[in-house]
């Protein structure tokens, strides 16, 4: 196995993290422009790891004005191997209660208008994403949170909706009752898509904070019920990251670094020459 580097997203209330060796926060540039902030470098474990704040410090972008796409392609470039995406979600089941962890498999993608690929016309690709999260860093990340302390759900379907307004009482109940979905977020999307394009071995884990608006017994979400069990979890988040590179270890069977091995659809003649060198820091191997 090449080099691993671990790379981390924080969600909302994950602006920073402790326990990195030799920390530094580097800004970076990407042809896609700049993400959400400056890339935290560091060790972990003996690992290199990249921390990135989805929404920036200070909580800067809205779900929808992530950049996502330079986001990946930065981690990317900084040599991530292995990316662990942190978010905070409502939840569609008793079960699912807020506090828990869940480790994510499935994505059902409500988002409108956000650039959800880094390929376009003179550079067409078409990426497999049945199994969108990779089963050996999913499980090492499960391992990481149990070993933190958290009750973890290994498994769950996590809608993406276009926000930032919470859904309504209508919604909540298609995409719980209707459409079988476990938790609700507003950013796993385009990220998911972007992380398999790069050929990142990618893991998503959700922190519940709430019962979105369906639950009869507790109250519609409001921000203050996300931060209060955000605040409360972020040692259990930070404990997660710090236990990861001793739960890493198992190879990855599904191949999420060749990912684009028969994806790319344009033939070599007909590539736009510019789309090709834009293309290069996220897609090179197979350029
Ligand atoms: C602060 S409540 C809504 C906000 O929280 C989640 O953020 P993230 O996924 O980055 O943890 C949700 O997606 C919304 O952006
Ligand atoms: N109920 C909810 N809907 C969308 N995003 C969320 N983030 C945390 N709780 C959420």
């Amino acid at each position: 196995m090449d080099e691993i580097v671990i790379g981390i997203i924080g969600g909302s209330g994950l602006y920073r993290v402790a326990g990195f060796a030799d920390a530094e926060w580097r800004p970076a540039a990407t042809p896609w422009g700049a993400p959400s902030d400056d890339l935290l470098h560091g060790r972990l474990g003996g690992l290199g790891a990249v921390f990135l704040p989805r929404h920036g410090r200070g909580h800067v972008h809205m779900p929808s004005s992530v950049p996502y796409r330079a986001n990946i392609a930065a981690l990317k470039a900084a040599g991530v191997t292995h990316l662990v995406a942190v978010s905070a979600v409502g939840s569609f089941r008793e079960d699912m209660a807020p506090g828990d962890f869940v480790v994510l498999d499935q994505f059902v993608d409500r988002t409108v208008g956000r650039d959800a690929s880094f390929f376009g016309p003179g550079l067409v690709a078409h990426v497999s994403l049945a199994h969108p999260t990779c089963p050996a860093l999913s499980a090492a990340l499960a391992g990481a949170a149990r070993a933190a302390g958290a009750t973890v759900h290994e498994g769950g379907t996590y809608l993406a909706m276009e926000g930032p307004q919470f859904s309504t009482l209508a919604e909540s109940r298609i995409w719980r009752d209707g459409w079988g979905c476990d938790v609700i977020g507003m950013t796993a999307m385009p990220e998911a898509r972007l992380a398999r394009e790069a050929e990142l071995h990618y893991a998503s884990v959700a922190m519940v904070t709430d019962y979105d608006s369906w639950h009869p017994e507790h109250g519609a979400v409001q921000v203050t019920d996300v931060i209060a069990t955000l605040q409360a979890n972020v040692d259990r988040a930070g404990a997660m990251i710090a236990a990861l590179p001793e739960a890493l270890g198992a190879a990855c069977p599904a191949g999420c670094d060749r990912a684009l091995e028969h994806a790319v659809m344009t033939a070599p003649d007909a590539r736009d020459p510019e789309m090709v060198a834009r293309l290069r820091p996220v897609a090179g191997r197979v350029l």
